[in-house]
């Protein structure tokens, strides 16, 4: 199987290699096999990166917002059209099946394309009427040149979440993919030329860290947003801040969900599965830590596994069957596998899975524990794979304290039918996104991100106009100046 682009990067239009650059190995996670070599980024390609993107920026701002929106809603179009052969690609470079990245990768980044496309021609300042006759205005102004830094587990979606705002406000891109995934990223960038882009609007370069380093602290460099890891997310917020850039942070979480006795359990069990298994758990929002009443904790596990029996089928990812994936490479499998070890040496449970699977690939099985206390490690940090912990409580404020008791604040859950309860509970929730009897749903019309160290800002719905313009104030005097002397 081959996947190989083009070239490694995209600059200003067009395919761009430098075979200077260390190499980056492309792996299929269901096999091994290598399926494309690409290489990282030298100092000669972020610099022609930068100063592409530097130099398109103001003619596209120039443009009104409804030129640029067609733009990115043509693309959307494309992208749509496209959807299988994107989609495959999806997975195989991250080894998701088919069945999830047909519905939820490609068409998410259309959805982001299309939705702040049709946003582009309504952003406007205001008229703000002041004492004595005088007035003001502000104008919102794009800041310049962005940088966008992604994670591995949703590559496309994350390259179009970030694009699609940043474009719609007249800024340029320089988007660094993941270099476990660096493949999907590259085709958007094209698409996004097709569409009628200009050229430099919307740059890729690949590379690992050091790379995404060098982009965050160039002088010409307006804002960094990064979907990554917390320790990652605490270094760019840092380099950021010394050139006092504007940041969006979608970090990590080890968020709750929690299930009172009232609820339907057969929602609260599908809500936890597509809370835990979907993408093989590779899901930054995940409600990995899922608080039971104790009354239903039995049957709520019992219904869980047999679900699980019945409908995890693995097997290569490009098969539409297939419904559950391996992790993303050698290294994350490795890094779920010595959590579960370590749950289990801690005193846990496994009532389902534990273990690698027994095929080719990078597979580990759905896991669920049981009698997993607040203090064990896989109850408080973020694993990134498909481990569910099961644990008990017994009063609505317990599961509430528990729930927050965490540095993380991405997102929660909650699955009752009582509505006053819901709301009460989601209204004390420590988190950025919430869901009520429902759970990881991401539409592009609602804001997603987290609290805590999960995260600053906003990605998604109007909010994240904001995270990618600025307003000016114009200060308009119309009549005398008085001054004291
Ligand atoms: N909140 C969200 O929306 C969201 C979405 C997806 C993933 N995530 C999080 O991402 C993590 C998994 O992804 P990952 O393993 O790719 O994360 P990571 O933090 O290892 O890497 C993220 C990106 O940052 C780059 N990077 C690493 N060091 C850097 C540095 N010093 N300067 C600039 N860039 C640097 C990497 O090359 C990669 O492109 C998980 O913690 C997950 O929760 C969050
Ligand atoms: C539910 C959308 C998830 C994106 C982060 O991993």
């Amino acid at each position: 199987m081959r996947a190989q682009p083009k070239a490694s990067h995209f600059i200003n239009g067009r395919y761009v290699e430098d075979t200077a650059g260390a190499a980056i190995d492309c792996v299929y996670a269901a096999s091994g096999e290598v399926i494309a070599r690409l290489h990282e980024a030298t100092d000669a390609i972020v610099e022609e990166a930068l100063a592409a993107a530097k130099a398109a920026q103001p003619a596209w701002a120039a443009l009104s917002g409804t030129e640029r929106g067609r733009v990115l809603r043509r693309a959307a179009d494309m992208i749509r059209a496209e959807n299988r052969s994107l989609s495959e690609l999806e997975t195989m470079d991250t080894g998701k099946p088919l069945q999830e990245t047909l519905v939820a990768d490609a068409t998410s980044g259309a959805d982001a394309l299309e939705y702040f496309g049709g946003l582009a021609g309504s952003l406007t300042g205001e008229h703000i009427p002041l004492p004595g006759g005088d007035w003001a205005y502000t104008i919102r102004e794009a800041l310049g040149v962005c940088v966008g830094i992604g994670a591995w587990n949703y590559p496309t979606q994350i390259a179009c979440w970030k694009a699609s705002p940043a474009l719609a406000c007249g800024n340029s891109m320089v988007f660094k993919p993941s270099e476990t995934t660096p493949l999907s990223a590259l085709r958007i960038a094209e698409i996004l030329s097709e569409a009628g882009l200009p050229d430099g609007v919307f740059n890729v370069v690949q590379g690992r860290g050091a790379v995404g380093a060098s982009l965050i602290t160039d002088a010409r460099v307006a804002k960094v947003s990064l979907t990554g890891s917390v320790p990652t997310g605490r270094k760019v917020y840092a380099a950021a801040a010394e050139g006092m850039r504007h940041v969006t942070m979608e970090l990590g979480g080890k968020s709750p969900m929690v299930i009172f006795a009232d609820a339907d359990l057969d929602k609260a069990v599908s809500g936890a599965i597509l809370g835990n298994f979907y993408s093989s758990g590779q899901v930054c929002s995940n409600g990995t830590r899922v608080y039971v009443e104790r009354s239903v904790r039995e049957a709520f596990v019992a219904r869980l596994v047999e679900r699980l029996k019945a409908g995890v089928v693995m097997g290569d990812p490009l098969d539409e069957a297939v419904t559950f994936g391996p992790m993303v490479s050698e290294a994350q499998m490795e890094i779920v596998l010595g959590y579960i070890s370590q749950g289990i040496a801690e005193g846990a449970v496994v009532a389902h899975g534990g273990k690698r699977a027994d095929r080719d690939g990078f597979f580990v099985e759905p896991t669920v524990f049981t009698g997993v206390t607040d203090d064990m490690t896989i109850a408080r940090e973020e694993i990134f794979g498909p481990v569910l912990s099961v644990l008990d409580f017994d009063t609505e404020e317990e599961a509430i304290a528990r729930s927050n008791d965490t540095v993380f604040g991405l997102a929660a859950g909650v699955f009752t039918q009582d509505f006053a309860r819901a709301h009460r509970v989601v209204k004390a929730f420590e988190a950025g996104t919430c869901y009520i009897n429902h759970y990881n749903a991401a539409p592009v019309e609602m804001p997603f991100g987290g609290s805590k160290l999960s995260g600053v800002g906003r990605e998604n719905s109007k909010g994240a106009i904001e995270n990618y313009s600025e307003m000016k104030a114009v200060y308009v005097g119309m009549g005398d100046v008085e001054a004291p002397f």
